[in-house]
């Protein structure tokens, strides 16, 4: 190797950029070598475009968590602007198994022994029909992702699905499996599950859990983990520790394989709180000039509540949000971590500045007359935040403003963006700068969603 060839980790570069010159430059000269032919590469050139209608298909085990993550999908996707929805295998076994009160034999661990003929058949059979539902879902209502909640555990299952899925081309397939063998983790599904599942409302709980243990023995015996060459996947190692993927380009890596791998099932609350709206933003009201004092107001606050634990700040790049983040940080630098970001600033509206009554309702994608950011602009660049925020497992503060404060609670509480936006539309939304500022903590519920809590400073 030349020394203008040299490679920009090994040392090269700095030497190469002094006179100008590109690593690529023999770029044109070499002559490419058949990579054309090479059956991956090709395979990647076709796979990089966003299919028109995604089907998510969850795998694994019963008390993996697929549920959770189903859901956790379905409201970031939601969030991000697709018409999504989740199709629960479960729910329709129940519906189907008749008995409103008294629990089905559709529910006994006898009914996922493989080796019951006449159970696997009503199984498939079962599974079969809520895919029906979902493709009738994507294709005639116009659906963006269907997420298809079931177990999904065989090779055969799974095959059958793709097969299924193959008769529509607008459609593609990608498996989200989650994988745990982990004991404690295990343990603490179940206890979960036996608790929150309808499938063991009436027993006692040790039965219940005898029952389900039963349930996933039997799954045991017969359970295959998805392989690369059964298509695209994603899959979950305990709990987010180690993500591998196959075959997922487009959205399904800028978007769904980071989140996948940010979310996890920790108990930490996310504080979100905004500064009052400047004159031209949509969430204008004539607020109190309540700016000045807010920081200290925030920093005596969570110094009130809860200092010996650590927080990750994050914090819109304007003057009085990054005054309000340090002011906090001060109070106890060794806990407390700053972050500064534009994704938290304001809305970006194009307004003249001589008008001064409120604008309209907007839609998601309206731009207002003069251009400007939309509600859906916003949230696009409000997804980074949200990954961090997800990923986070130390509590984490938001300071931001109010438009922003109420795209992300529109995440949080599965609510349309635009049905978030107005003081007027929950106490929980005026909360997020009102004339009075306060903090709106949302803290997780075990087995997903976020139970809201509004603290007056
Ligand atoms: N990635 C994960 N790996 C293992 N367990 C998880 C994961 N994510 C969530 N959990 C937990 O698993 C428990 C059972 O989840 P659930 O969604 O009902 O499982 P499943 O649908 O696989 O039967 C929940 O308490 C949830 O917190
Ligand atoms: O047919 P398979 O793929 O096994 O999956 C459907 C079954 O998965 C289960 C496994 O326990 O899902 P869930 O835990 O979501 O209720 C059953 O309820 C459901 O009948």
């Amino acid at each position: 190797m030349t020394s203008r060839q040299a490679h920009p980790e090994k040392g090269g570069l700095a030497r190469a950029s002094e006179k100008g010159i590109s690593y690529y430059e023999t770029a044109g000269i070499v002559e490419r070598v058949g990579l054309k032919d090479v059956e991956c590469l090709s395979q990647r050139s076709l796979l990089t475009h966003n299919s028109k209608k995604l089907i998510l298909v969850m795998v694994g085990m019963p008390a993996r968590g697929k549920s959770f993550i189903a859901a956790k999908l379905y409201s970031f996707l939601s969030w991000s602007g697709y018409k999504t929805r989740v199709f629960n295998v479960g729910a329709h076994r129940r519906s189907r198994g008749g008995e409103e009160n008294k629990r089905s034999a559709h529910s006994e661990a006898s009914f996922f022994d493989s080796s019951n003929l006449e159970a696997k058949a009503r199984r498939e059979a079962l599974a079969m029909e809520v895919l029906d539902s979902l493709l009738a879902w994507l294709l005639e209502e116009e659906g963006d992702i269907g997420i298809f909640d079931a177990t999904n555990s065989t090779r055969a299952r799974r095959r059958a699905v793709v097969e299924r899925c193959g008769e529509h081309p607008s459609t593609s397939v990608v498996f989200v499996e989650s994988l745990c063998d982990d004991l404690a983790i295990l343990d603490a599904n179940m206890r979960t599950k036996v608790t929150s599942s309808p499938d063991f409302r009436g027993m006692d709980f040790e039965s219940a859990l005898v029952d389900l243990r039963k349930r996933i023995a039997n799954y045991e015996k017969s359970y295959e983990p998805v392989q690369d060459v059964e298509g695209a996947y994603v899959k979950m190692h305990d709990f987010s520790s180690k993500i591998t993927a196959n075959l997922c380009f487009g959205r399904m890596s800028k978007t769904v394989v980071p989140f996948c791998a940010a979310i996890h099932s920790d108990d930490r609350p996310v504080f979100v709180t905004a500064l009052a709206p400047r004159q031209h933003e949509p969430e204008f009201v004539a607020a109190a000039d309540v700016d000045v004092d807010f920081g200290p107001r925030l920093a005596e606050w969570w110094w009130r509540r809860r200092p010996d634990s650590r927080l990750s700040v994050y914090s819109s790049t304007m003057p009085l949000a990054i005054d309000a983040a340090k002011t906090i940080q001060s109070t106890a630098p060794d806990l407390v971590t700053l972050t500064h970001t534009s994704a938290l600033n304001p809305l970006l509206v194009c307004a003249d500045p001589n008008v001064t009554s409120a604008p309209k309702r907007r839609d998601l994608h309206d731009r207002g007359p003069d251009s400007g950011e939309s509600y859906a602009d916003l949230v696009s660049r409000l997804e980074t935040v949200l990954l961090d925020i997800e990923a986070s497992v130390d509590s984490v503060l938001i300071v931001t403003h109010a438009t922003p404060a109420r795209a992300l609670r529109a995440y949080f509480k599965n609510i349309r963006v635009i049905d978030c936006m107005g003081p007027s539309t929950s106490p929980e939304t005026k909360a997020l700068a009102d004339a009075v500022p306060a903090v709106l903590e949302l803290g997780p519920k075990v087995g997903g969603g976020w139970l809201e809590t509004i603290h007056v400073l």
